[in-house]
C-alpha cells in the first residue's frame, strides 16, 4: 500500500501556551498530521517549503531507510536542504510496526514546532502480544518564547547565550504560560485563548488504553504520569518490552513508549496528566493535560492539586527504569555475542576559541556544506576531513568527576567508517561539564539502525570488567538511549545498512553545539542517488542529468 501525503510547511502565529509567537506548522498544525500506516507500506510525503527565507529537511525518526539512505532527512549528512519555494518528495518503506516520529533536522528548527508522529500497525492477521480497547498518541515537548534564530545566535556567540530552561511544557501541542508574569508585553499573552486550553484525553471507565507517549523536547528530560493510575510499559522505539509497571515514566527526547492504562479509578471525576522536568534544576511549571473520565465535562478541573513529580536531582530511579527495560519474552532478537570493534565516546562540554561547545573525545562536530552521502558516492574527498576521528580517550588519566582539565577542543567534520556487516560496540561515557558538580543527561539517537542496549553503569566504564556484565540474553533494541549523569551506556549494532548515518545527542542545542558523530557503512552498496537531494556545496550542477 502507498500512503500519500501533501504537506505545506510554513510559519504561522500560534499561542500553544497562551503566548503568541511564530511557529512552524504543517498544513496549519503543530504537532503535524500523524502518519498512519501498516508494516511494509510505502510512505510518500510531498513537502512544499513555504518558509519564505528558510531551508528545511525532515528526518523520519526510527525508520531505518533500508535501500533509501538518501531519504533519511538529515541535512548535511544525507541530503541538501530543501530551499524556500521548492517541493521535495520523500519516499520510503516503514519496515517495522511501532511508534515513530518525524521532525525537522536542519539548524534548530525542530524546536519551532516542526514535528509529528508515525504509527505503523501490524500486517493484517497479526496481533500484538497484549490487548487494549483504545489507542492514542501523545507527544511531549518543551517550549521556548525565543525564536530558534535567537537561540542559535546566543549559542554561537561570545559571550555565550544559553537557551535556558523552557517557558512551558506542551502535551500534544498545548501548555500554559502564566500571562501575569511580569514584563510580558500587553496583548501577547491571553490566558483565555482556546489554542492553549489543556489537552484532553477522554476515556471510558473500565477499559484499557494504549497510550503512545513520545518526547521531542529541545532540552528537557521528563517524567510523565497520570494521577492515581499505574502504567504498564509494553513497548519502546518499535520493540516490545517485557511488561513492567510504573507510576511515572521517565522519557528522554527522541524516545517513544507504549504504556497500558486501566481506567479503573473513581469515574465521577477527572485526573491530571502531567509532565515534569527532571535531571535539570527545573524552573518550568509542569505540563498539564486532563485525563477525562466520560461523561464528566472535559474541561472540569480535577479536584486535586497536580502531582509534583519526582525530585529533579535523584538519578537513581531513572537509572533503575533504564535497567528495567528488557526485550519481551517471545520477541527477543538475541544480540551477536561478540563485537568486532569498540568505540568509546567521551561526552564533554568544552570551549573552542572561546565558544561553548560539546564534544566527543575532545572533538566538537561540525557538519560539512556538502552532504557526506553525495561526497562519498561521488568521491569528493576534499569536502570533509578524511582523517578518522578518535575511537577513545585517555581512560587511564581522565577524571570524569571534574571539569575538563584542558577545556579547549578541536572541531572536525570527519567520520567513522565501519566495515560493512561488522558488529560495533559504542560506549557512551558521561563526564562533568564545565560547571563544577554537574553532569547532564544526554539522549543519543542513531539514524539508520536499531541497536541493542547492552548495559548501563555509574562511573567510569571499565574496559575489562564491564563487558562481562552485558546483557547478552534479552537486551531491548532501541534507536534512542540516555547516558545518565556520570554514567556510561553501552550499545551494540550491526553495520548492515548501506549509507551514512548520524549519531547524536537529541538535545537540540547540544547537537547544534557539536555533540554528534557520523558513521559510514557499505557506501559501495548504495544505489544510484536521486538528483533531488543534490544542489548544494560541491554538488552544484549535479542535479543536471
Ligand atoms: O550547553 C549547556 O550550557 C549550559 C551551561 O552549561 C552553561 O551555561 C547548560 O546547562 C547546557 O546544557
Amino acid at each position: 500500500r502507498i500512503r500519500h501525503y501533501k504537506w505545506e510547511v510554513k510559519y504561522e502565529y500560534k499561542s500553544p501556551d497562551c503566548y503568541k509567537k511564530l511557529m512552524i506548522t504543517i498544513n496549519g498544525r503543530s504537532p503535524g498530521p500523524t502518519i498512519m500506516a501498516q508494516q511494509n507500506d510505502t510512505i510518500i510525503v510531498e513537502l512544499k517549503n513555504s518558509l519564505l527565507t528558510e531551508n528545511v529537511a525532515i528526518h523520519w525518526h526510527g525508520i531505518r531507510q533500508i535501500g533509501t539512505p538518501w531519504f533519511d532527512g538529515a541535512e548535511g549528512v544525507t541530503q541538501c536542504p530543501i530551499v524556500p519555494g521548492d517541493t521535495f518528495v520523500y519516499k520510503y518503506v516503514v519496515d517495522r510496526p511501532g511508534t515513530f516520529l518525524y521532525h525537522a533536522h536542519y539548524g534548530m528548527q525542530r524546536v519551532a514546532g516542526l514535528y509529528g508522529s508515525i504509527r505503523v500497525a501490524l500486517p493484517d492477521g497479526e496481533s500484538e502480544p497484549f490487548s487494549y480497547d483504545y489507542d492514542q498518541s501523545v507527544i511531549l515537548q518543551d517550549w521556548y518564547h525565543k525564536s530558534t534564530y535567537e537561540q542559535a545566535t546566543g549559542l554561537s556567540s561570545i559571550p555565550f547565550g544559553w537557551v535556558g530552561e523552557p517557558q512551558s511544557l506542551l502535551i500534544q501541542g498545548r501548555g500554559r504560560f502564566d500571562c501575569s508574569t511580569p514584563g510580558i508585553e500587553a496583548g501577547l499573552c491571553n490566558a483565555t485563548n482556546p489554542e492553549c486550553s489543556p489537552y484532553v484525553i477522554t476515556v471510558v471507565p473500565g477499559k484499557t488504553y494504549r497510550l503512545r507517549i513520545s518526547s521531542l523536547t529541545g532540552l528537557s528530560a521528563l517524567s510523565f504520569e497520570i494521577e492515581g493510575h499505574n502504567m504498564t510499559v509494553v513497548a519502546t522505539d518499535g520493540h516490545y518490552v517485557e511488561p513492567f509497571v510504573v507510576k511515572n515514566l521517565f522519557i528522554y527526547s527522541g524516545e517513544t513508549y507504549s504504556v497500558l492504562i486501566k481506567t479503573d479509578q473513581d469515574p465521577s471525576r477527572n485526573y491530571w496528566a502531567s509532565s515534569t522536568v527532571v535531571s535539570r534544576n527545573r524552573t518550568t511549571p509542569n505540563g498539564l493535560a486532563i485525563f477525562n473520565y466520560y461523561p464528566n465535562h472535559p474541561r472540569k478541573s480535577p479536584p486535586t492539586v497536580p502531582p509534583p513529580g519526582p525530585a529533579w536531582n535523584d538519578s537513581a530511579p531513572r537509572v533503575a527504569q533504564s535497567l528495567a527495560i528488557k526485550a519481551r519474552q517471545g520477541y527477543i532478537y538475541p544480540p551477536p555475542q561478540t563485537s568486532d570493534r569498540v568505540i568509546v565516546l567521551l561526552n564533554t562540554q568544552n570551549k573552542f576559541n572561546g565558544y561553548f561547545r560539546w564534544s566527543v573525545n575532545n572533538v566538537s562536530y561540525n557538519l560539512p556544506h556538502t552532504p557526506y552521502l553525495i561526497a562519498l558516492k561521488e568521491n569528493l574527498k576534499h569536502v570533509f576531513d578524511q582523517t578518522p576521528p578518535p575511537t577513545g580517550y585517555d581512560t587511564l588519566n581522565y577524571d570524569i568527576y571534574s571539569p575538563p582539565p584542558n577545556p579547549n577542543v578541536t572541531t572536525s567534520n570527519s567520520i567513522y567508517r565501519l566495515q560493512f556487516n561488522s558488529v560495533v560496540d559504542i560506549v557512551l561515557q558521561n563526564a562533568n561539564s564545565l560547571s563544577n558538580h554537574t553532569s547532564e543527561t544526554h539522549p543519543w539517537h542513531l539514524h539508520g539502525h536499531n541497536f541493542w542496549v547492552m548495559g548501563y553503569g555509574v562511573g567510569k566504564y571499565d574496559m575489562v570488567n564491564d563487558p562481562k556484565k552485558y546483557n547478552l540474553v534479552d537486551p531491548i533494541m532501541k534507536n534512542t538511549v540516555p547516558v545518565h549523569p556520570y554514567g556510561w551506556t553501552a550499545l551494540r549494532f550491526q553495520a548492515d545498512n548501506p549509507g551514512v548515518w548520524a549519531f547524536h545527542c537529541h538535545i537540540e542545542s547540544h547537537f547544534y553545539m557539536g555533540m554528534g558523530v557520523v558513521f559510514e557503512e557499505g557506501i559501495e552498496k548504495v544505489g544510484k542517488l536521486p538528483t533531488s537531494i543534490m544542489g548544494c556545496g560541491d554538488t552544484k550542477g549535479f542535479h543536471r542529468p
